[in-house]
């Protein structure tokens, strides 16, 4: 397993370095089913997924995107939610990361409150407080079909923003029709695009990523031995 990573990720590298584009390693992390694979499925500029199951490792997006006249490209890291599906993978998350997405879902306080175990997991990781942070609240397509008092409130997660110095978002991976989505519910905004360019334009300003980690491919990586095994380097 780990030697797969090593390799790909120097393969990648190689990409990286022919192609000239400077490559950055986002990290989605969160509790299970917060959405962390959809939303990476729209932050690479795909559609929400009619069926997934939970992540098994890891698994990797890729989206180009041009911030000002450059090209940069933001390598997404879907994480497993679920620990027994992260094990010793935990280290190789967390190296050369440029960027870390926090995902919550905002009708699960659950999943708000493990907030500040991932906080503590990147700390523990060595994650420097140099690497930009986000927090996204996801799923605000059931707003109006959950009561008021069981939703995180969006001012309890900017308080949480900005203790941890991280931009606060909240969208629907699910909500992919912006007319209708600004039309019938207009906090429901589908604020997916503008994600991608907020980490776009705050990473571009960064000087010299490393470009250690840097597969030029979507895939996976998967612990193995578990029931529920997809293929090793699906491709998304
Ligand atoms: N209504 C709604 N459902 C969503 C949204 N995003 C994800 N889901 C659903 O939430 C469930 C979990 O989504 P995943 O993307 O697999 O969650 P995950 O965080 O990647 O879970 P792990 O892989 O276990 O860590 C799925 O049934 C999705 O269809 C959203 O924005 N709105």
């Amino acid at each position: 397993m780990e030697s797969s990573l090593e390799l790909s990720n120097s393969l990648g590298s190689v990409s990286s370095l022919l192609s000239g584009c400077r490559t950055f390693k986002v990290l989605v992390i969160g509790d299970s089913a917060v959405g962390k694979t959809c939303l990476t499925h729209r932050l690479s500029a795909a559609q929400f997924p009619s069926c997934v199951e939970a992540t098994i490792g890891v698994d990797f997006r890729e989206r180009l995107l041009d911030v000002d006249g450059e090209m940069i490209k933001l390598q997404l890291w879907d994480t497993a939610g679920q620990e027994r599906f992260r094990k010793s993978m935990v280290p190789h998350f967390y190296r050369n990361v440029h960027a870390v997405l926090f995902v919550y879902d905002i009708t699960c306080r659950a999943s708000f409150n493990s907030l500040t175990t991932w906080v503590e997991e990147c700390r523990r990781n060595s994650l420097g407080q140099e690497v930009p942070r986000f927090l996204v609240g996801n799923k605000t397509d059931l707003r109006d079909v959950i009561r008021a008092d069981g939703l995180v409130s969006q001012e309890q997660a900017k308080n949480f923003a900005k203790t941890h110095n991280m931009m606060f978002f909240e969208t629907s991976a699910k909500c992919t029709s912006r007319p209708r989505c600004v039309r019938e519910v207009p906090y429901q905004r589908d604020k997916v695009e503008d994600i991608v360019n907020a980490v776009g334009a705050r990473l571009k300003r960064q000087k010299n990523p490393t470009a250690a980690y840097n597969p030029a491919y979507s895939g996976s990586f998967q612990v193995l031995n578990k029931k529920k095994e997809k293929e090793m380097w699906s491709c998304c």
